[in-house]
């Protein structure tokens, strides 16, 4: 579903953020990254969302190198992977239900649709009682839970999380990775950046591992 063919991303400020960085996702996997501040995780995503393009080397999605995707078709290709990140991204002035939303109205569902969908992905988050508050209201578990919903809501095959606990306490992000763990087991591919190590030892899943930008344990 993911490979890496000898990636290289530098930029020029800062030289190589990932160095020849080759790995193979199968399809329903579900994976962790780990590494140092600065050894390349975000940049790895960041790749594979396609907010950046390599330097050397290919990046295939279900066997597509991506890198050829023309810019028109970017937002498309965005549907089919979802993106959870560490500070949730929620619109401060929209509901939770209209931040949830906003994948599918960008894909022109209908409204009925939309309802459908939104209310499957608060109800899986757990959340469904709280679609009219307002992101600033809810705490910092709700929120990334929001941010969930919003990155499943369009059902894409893959999702990608760049430090989805960063902010929460031992129990809520235990909670946070027993989402994925059922997202991982209704089929979705998944892609996890994190410093947790101590919870990410305790789980039965293979680990890639950066250091300055090479792959140095799978
Ligand atoms: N847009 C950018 N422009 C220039 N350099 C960048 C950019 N993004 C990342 N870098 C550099 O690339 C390297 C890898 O950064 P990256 O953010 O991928 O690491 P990380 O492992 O995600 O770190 P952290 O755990 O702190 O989020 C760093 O040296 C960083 O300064």
């Amino acid at each position: 579903m993911i490979q890496f063919d000898r990636v290289t991303k530098r930029y020029p400020e800062r030289g190589e953020a990932l160095r020849e960085v080759s790995f193979t996702l199968a399809n329903g996997d579900m994976a962790f990254l780990t590494g140092h501040s600065g050894a390349g995780k975000s940049t790895l995503l960041r790749l594979i969302g396609l907010f950046e393009r390599p330097t050397r080397g290919q990046v295939l999605i279900n066997g597509v190198n991506i890198n050829t995707l023309p810019i028109n078709k970017i937002p498309l290709y965005r549907r089919y992977v979802g993106m959870v990140f560490q500070d949730h991204r929620l619109l401060p002035e929209r509901s939770v239900f209209d931040n949830v939303a906003l994948p599918l109205i960008a894909a022109g569902l209908t409204r009925r649709e939309i309802e459908k969908r939104v209310r499957a992905a608060l109800d899986q988050v757990g959340l469904l009682q709280l679609e009219c508050a307002a992101p600033i209201t809810l705490s910092c578990g709700e929120q990334q839970r929001v941010g969930i919903a919003r990155a499943v809501v369009a059902r894409p095959p893959i999702i990608l999380a760049d430090e989805p606990t960063g902010n929460l306490d031992p129990e809520l992000s235990r909670e946070i990775f027993a989402l994925f763990e059922r997202f991982h087991g209704v089929g979705v591919t998944l892609l996890i950046a994190t410093h947790n190590l101590d919870i990410i030892h305790t789980l039965p899943y293979r680990t890639l591992r950066l250091q300055q930008g090479v792959l140095a344990d799978d």
